[in-house]
């Protein structure tokens, strides 16, 4: 079944095109992973799928239902739930009141103070759960990103750069989080310049150059394309 939708997306700052005729199906269940160099257009597409960004031009179908004006907050509670690339935790609060922050305004159905705590459980928080946002490590505050997330209860989880920064240790830990979040069932699209990582659990990868999808297709044969090569490494290995 189609979880997500883009249709002819498009979306400019004045002559800047940062979006450009973009679709693109995600069915439900998938592991998606979305490469492009900076200033690609990546964010962007997280903007217009979450709903704090509108498409001048396109549609966005989420759950069989159109959403393209819907607000980010009702997008939130049908599901759609996202990390940011630089992470911005509630630093005066605690691991657990950021994450009940999550659990209170998603999706979630049940208590948001037991959902709280299970996520925290879930993603390796539970001990910090009274330390303060702002005194984490990189590692905790993006699996914080990703925890808040989760308490929404998303059928989709957004993840933008979650791997950027970290040693490889911390990388394969949290790659491990990841992988138990998608076996719950929980579809994911993930935003990476990490290849190795971003390799190592996408079913799928989408490439965007210019706002524009260049390429996709299973993760090998994706990355050993002409339009990758070209891309990162200069028309002469196209
Ligand atoms: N609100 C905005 N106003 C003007 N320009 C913007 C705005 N948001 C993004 N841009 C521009 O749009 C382009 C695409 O930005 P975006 O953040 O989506 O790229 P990205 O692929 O996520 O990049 P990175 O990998 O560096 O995070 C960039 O040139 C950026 O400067």
């Amino acid at each position: 079944m189609t979880l997500l939708d883009l249709q002819d997306l498009q979306k400019s700052y004045g002559a800047l095109a940062v979006t450009q005729n973009f679709s693109m199906s995600v069915e439900q269940g998938d592991l998606v992973g979305i490469l492009g160099p900076n200033g690609a257009g990546k964010t962007t597409l997280f903007n217009q799928i979450t709903g704090t960004v509108k498409p001048d031009h396109g549609e966005v179908w989420f759950d069989g239902e159109m959403v393209t004006q819907m607000d980010a907050s009702k997008r939130c509670q049908m599901g759609i739930a996202r990390s940011f690339q630089v992470p911005h935790p509630f630093v005066g609060m605690t691991v657990y009141e950021n994450i009940l922050v999550g659990a209170t305004f998603g999706r979630s159905s049940f208590d948001p103070r037991k959902q709280a705590l299970e996520i925290m459980d879930k993603t390796g928080m539970d001990d910090k759960a009274n330390q303060l946002a702002g005194s984490l490590t990189l590692l905790d505050r993006k699996r914080l990103e990703m925890a808040r997330a989760l308490a929404a209860d998303p059928k989709l989880l957004l993840l933008d750069e979650i791997a950027g920064g970290l040693t490889d240790s911390e990388c394969v830990s949290l790659l491990n989080t990841i992988r138990e979040v998608h076996e719950t069932g929980v579809t994911i699209i993930w935003i990476e310049h990490v290849v190795h990582a971003l390799m190592s659990v996408a079913k799928r990868l989408v490439v965007v150059d210019f706002g524009r999808k260049v390429t996709e297709g299973d993760p090998e044969t994706v990355m050993n394309s002409p339009e990758v090569k070209s891309i990162y490494m200069g028309e002469d290995a196209a």
